[in-house]
């Protein structure tokens, strides 16, 4: 899959207008606070359909009232158009004039690494169960679609024990631990091939054979049910389910130590890296090509070894998109953002 062209209409700080993109290497150049960042974020939400915001009103334009994305692609020369509509608490996301559902997107079109990745390291168990949670759901359509009724049979739950109504906590019990482990068993095939191919990236990046991947789990499939149950009075006590895929989290051991703990700040950096790749990695085995490459701020990295692990990364992909202080080497297009304005520099 190619990017050929992106539009935006009153999409952040970007000039509306339309950006043609090469196979290869574009490169962003800009100070600070230009809009480089804000390209590749619609770039990855209209690919994607995914987005970090809290709010989606956060994404149009301050004085505006809805925004517009728009992306052309070449699929082994077949045209096709996404598009995403956003306003106040909605989005519309349309195939070729069709409209669907953000998960219908193809979802393994992009990977973007940014320097806020080492949150993934040094972050809460939330922001790596989200990013199982988005990986998983960009892997397998059933996975997508569990996680959902789970999320919403969770909330369910979690209503009816703040409220004291019990009555149909059975039935509740059941829905969660069928939904529950059904995440479970897949959450642990993918880690499996998650941290091979993460340590992998990882010896490969400088940061040595030893780190690990697995997942700290608060049940288990065989006794989920169990564990709802034995946890009623405890759970009731504070309004909240206390068992489950929602409470888990993906420890990352660095020479047998949390890294969350011990890692320095490189160390970190390196683990975050060598698990976009991963991520990379794997989405390029479910779909047969790799995703577009996405990178932020490659300036940012000081670090020479991962720098250059980085760049070389971006050249070797059928299609990249980087951003920096300073011109990436290699580019095929270079173009300069100033005031949300991005203009071709030769
Ligand atoms: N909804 C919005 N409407 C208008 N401008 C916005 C909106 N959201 C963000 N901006 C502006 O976009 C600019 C940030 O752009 P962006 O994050 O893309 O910068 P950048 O070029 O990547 O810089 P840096 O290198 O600092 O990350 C800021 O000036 C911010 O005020």
């Amino acid at each position: 899959m190619l990017l050929r062209s992106l539009s935006t209409l009153h999409y952040r700080n970007l000039e509306d207008g339309q950006l043609r993109f090469p196979p290869g290497l574009t490169s962003i150049v800009g100070q600070n606070g230009q809009g480089k960042t804000n390209l590749q974020e619609a770039v990855y939400l209209v690919l994607t359909g995914l987005s970090e915001v809290s709010r989606l009103e956060q994404l149009v334009r301050h004085g505006e009232s809805e925004a517009f994305v728009r992306a052309e692609l070449d699929q082994g020369g077949v045209r096709s158009v996404l598009e995403v509509g956003l306003g106040r608490g909605r989005r519309i996301t349309k195939v070729d004039g069709v409209r669907v559902r953000a998960g219908e997107l193809p979802r393994g079109s992009a990977v973007w690494i940014r320097p806020e990745d080492s949150a993934l390291v040094l972050g809460s168990p939330g922001t790596r169960r989200a990013f199982l949670d988005a990986l998983l759901s960009r892997l397998s359509a059933r996975y997508a679609q569990v996680l959902n009724l789970y999320e919403r049979n969770l909330a369910q739950r979690n209503a009816a024990l703040r409220s004291g109504e019990t009555w149909a906590m059975d039935v509740w019990n059941l829905k969660l631990a069928e939904l529950g482990s059904e995440i479970l068993n897949l959450r642990r095939r993918m880690q499996v091939r998650l941290e091979e191919l993460a340590r992998a990236a990882h010896a490969r990046l400088g940061g040595g054979e030893d780190l690990r991947l697995s997942l700290s789990e608060t049940t288990s499939p065989e006794r989920f049910l169990g564990d709802l149950e034995a946890r009623r009075a405890e759970e009731l006590a504070r309004g909240q389910t206390l068992v489950g895929p929602h409470r888990d989290d993906l420890r990352i051991e660095l020479r047998g130590h949390p890294a969350g703990d011990f890692a320095s700040r490189g160390e970190a950096r390196t683990i975050a890296l060598a698990l976009r790749q991963a991520e990379f990695d794997l989405l390029s085995e479910r779909y047969g090509e790799p995703p577009l490459l996405l990178i932020d701020d490659f300036t940012a990295e000081l670090d020479p070894s991962r720098r250059a692990y980085l760049l070389e990364l971006a050249q070797a992909t059928p299609q990249a998109i980087v951003t920096g202080t300073e011109e990436a080497p290699g580019a095929a297009l270079l173009l300069e953002a100033q005031a949300g304005r991005l203009g071709v520099r030769t």
